[in-house]
């Protein structure tokens, strides 16, 4: 379904059990919400579940302001899309840029929440010089996808160190990403790495200890980067529950998917009591 946010057009999958808990899923950079097909298929059964293609990616609309994808911005929007599938609370998943969207929202908005999953994901930079340096990082990556186009720039992306663990995936599930990624726009993706640096947002590290919702935090242990950052983030949430998906690298639901389905069930499942 289409659902409008101040003129912008967002592409909203809704399915599953229309009376369940509502559950809401944040796709990465590059991505779209085919990528938690597998997920999803899990969850109908029980949960009402709601995918959400983000600023500039997949089938929703790419704002020509990159101002327009900063965190705040894009939180709201989030808000205004719960607002408008009548959804006072949820319980929200995002993976990488979109579980830093998907803090963001529990900070600004913890009484929407039933609770949060963060997948290889991090509360932001905690120095400005880091941050400078990031942002402009970011910058010259968004030039280079304006200059050189979708195809250079995503032959560029999937062969990131970070992306090293995927390249054991079977070749369709590899070509299922890339398809993927390839179906985004450049000013869709230049404007998010414009606008929603890692750089760009404000750092959350000093509202982890104030968190009051469950948190789920996970993380693969072939993916050092993001190992480091979960653990320091489990360290500050109170109550955090933090977990290791062994053999897996950054995308964890798409290197180990039996797994992570088995993991975000169970603990949907104590929340929400079901057997
Ligand atoms: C390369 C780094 O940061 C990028 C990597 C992960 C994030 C992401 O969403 C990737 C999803 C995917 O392609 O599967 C992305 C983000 O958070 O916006 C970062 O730009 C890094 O070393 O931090």
């Amino acid at each position: 379904m289409r659902i409008y946010v101040e003129g912008i057009s967002y592409n909203v999958e809704a399915e599953g059990k229309a009376d369940g808990a509502p559950v809401i899923l944040l796709h990465g950079f590059t991505g779209d919400h085919t990528t938690w097909h597998y997920l999803r298929k899990a969850l109908e059964k029980s949960f009402y579940v709601i995918s959400i293609d983000l600023l500039g990616h997949g089938q929703t609309d790419a704002p020509m302001d990159p101002k327009r994808y900063e965190m705040d911005q894009a939180a709201k929007d989030i808000i205004y899309i719960m607002n408008e599938l009548r959804i006072p609370k949820a319980h929200l998943l995002g993976y990488s840029m979109g579980g830093r969207l998907a803090l963001g929202i529990a900070v600004m908005y913890p009484e929407r929440l039933n609770s949060l999953m963060l997948e290889s994901t991090s509360p932001g930079l905690k120095t400005e010089s880091e941050k400078l340096a990031r942002i402009r990082n970011d910058e010259t990556l968004a030039k280079r996808i304006l200059g050189e186009g979708i195809i250079n720039f995503v032959d560029f992306w999937e062969n990131i160190p970070l992306f090293q663990t995927q390249k054991r995936l079977p070749d369709h599930i590899k070509n299922e990403i890339r398809t993927q990624r390839l179906q985004n726009t450049p000013i869709g993706l230049a404007n998010s790495l414009i606008g929603f640096s890692t750089g760009k947002q404000p750092s959350l590290w000093g509202e982890l200890s104030s968190m009051s919702i469950p948190v789920l935090i996970m993380y693969g242990e072939l993916d050092q980067k993001f190992c480091t950052i979960a653990k320091e983030m489990n360290e500050l949430v109170p109550g955090a529950e933090l977990v290791k998906f062994q053999h897996a690298g950054h995308a964890i639901h798409v290197e180990v998917p039996e797994k992570f389905v088995t993991i975000v069930m169970e603990f949907l499942y104590e929340l929400e009591h079901i057997s």
